[in-house]
């Protein structure tokens, strides 16, 4: 099946010089949820709106649905739903009729009962005929995504959507973001919450400096990168490892009172029963042992780290 977005040896450089993408290739398949990860700067607002067509990229193409982003706005345009970081519309316009007009915008003909719906999910109905300015923080991030939902997009574009709401909104968010993919509602969102991406994406590609460093199903990526530890807790603290424990590479910590082994999950020998035994062959005492699996935010951080 042809992939839903198509972006290809994307660069932007803004007016000031600055390049902000440096050739970025990546394909969205139909149906899926991809989480954008990467850090302040990273490009991933410019991608997005050049995917969306509110910026023009310096060199490289992006196909929506099979049509240019550049030369058929109107028809990729359609059928996206972008829901912004900052609301920009007319403060003293009402919640029905702001979601109401963007739909017009798209061209879809007037749908009273989609709006009604889409204000309902995310407990904006009571609040239909209140004025935008007259609404908290709260609720106009909601009027940001009903619009996005007004003319019922096949691509959803979210950008960092939980910055700073609180946990019923992202409650709410995430239950209309699992009903759109149930819908077939291909998703893409940018975040800096680390553990949502590892919730909710069936993909996670990571942004920094303005390339893709990978993009991975969440699972592959878990399995490939993901270590887990064993953390020994010793009865009396150790300055040295006996000679006996090399082979295993532990590390020290906690001033020799803990240590640290770091081993594969998914291989068959773990060499767990051997370093135990090792241990006590050494002479050591045990006080404790617990173990750890890494999780998306250590590999992040290693990636984004290894390449500053
Ligand atoms: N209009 C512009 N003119 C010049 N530089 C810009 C412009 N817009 C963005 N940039 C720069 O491009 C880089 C990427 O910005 P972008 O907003 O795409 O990053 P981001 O990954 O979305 O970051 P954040 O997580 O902070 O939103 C930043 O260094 C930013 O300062």
């Amino acid at each position: 099946m042809a992939p839903i977005v198509s972006v290809s040896n994307l660069v932007k450089i803004y007016g000031s010089g600055f390049q902000a993408l440096k050739g970025v290739s990546l394909d969205i398949e139909e149906g899926e949820i991809l989480a954008l990860l990467g850090p302040n700067g990273a490009g991933k607002t410019t991608l997005i709106s050049i995917i969306c067509g509110i910026v023009n990229p310096s060199s490289g193409t992006v196909q929506v649905n099979g049509h240019d982003v550049v030369k058929d706005f109107r028809a990729t345009r359609a059928i996206i739903g972008l829901v912004p970081q900052e609301l920009t519309t007319d403060q003293f316009e009402t919640v029905w009729n702001t979601v109401s007009f963007s739909r017009g915008l798209h061209g879809k003909k007037a749908n009273p009962a989609h709006i009604e719906k889409v204000l309902r999910d995310l407990s904006l109905w009571d609040k239909k005929d209140n004025m935008l300015r007259e609404l908290s923080g709260g609720m106009k991030r909601r009027v940001l995504i009903a619009k996005a939902l007004s003319h019922e997009p096949r691509i959803l574009f979210l950008d960092e959507p939980t910055a700073g709401v609180d946990v019923n909104l992202r409650k709410d968010m995430w239950k209309v973001v699992q009903t759109l993919r149930e819908g077939g509602v291909t998703i893409i969102l940018t975040t800096h919450y680390i553990e949502e991406a590892e919730e909710i994406a069936d993909r996670v590609g990571v942004i920094n400096g303005g390339e893709i460093l990978l993009i991975e199903e969440k699972s592959a990526l878990m399995k490939t990168l993901g270590r887990k530890q064993l953390r020994i807790e010793l009865a009396e603290p150790v300055t040295v490892l006996p000679s006996g424990l090399e082979p295993y590479h532990l590390k020290l910590e906690d001033d020799g009172g803990r240590l640290i082994y770091d081993y594969d999950a998914s291989g068959g020998r773990t060499g767990i029963t051997t370093l135990l035994a090792a241990i006590a062959e050494a002479g050591l005492r045990i006080k404790d042992i617990s173990t750890r699996q890494s999780t998306l935010e250590d590999i992040f951080v290693e990636l984004v780290e290894k390449r500053a």
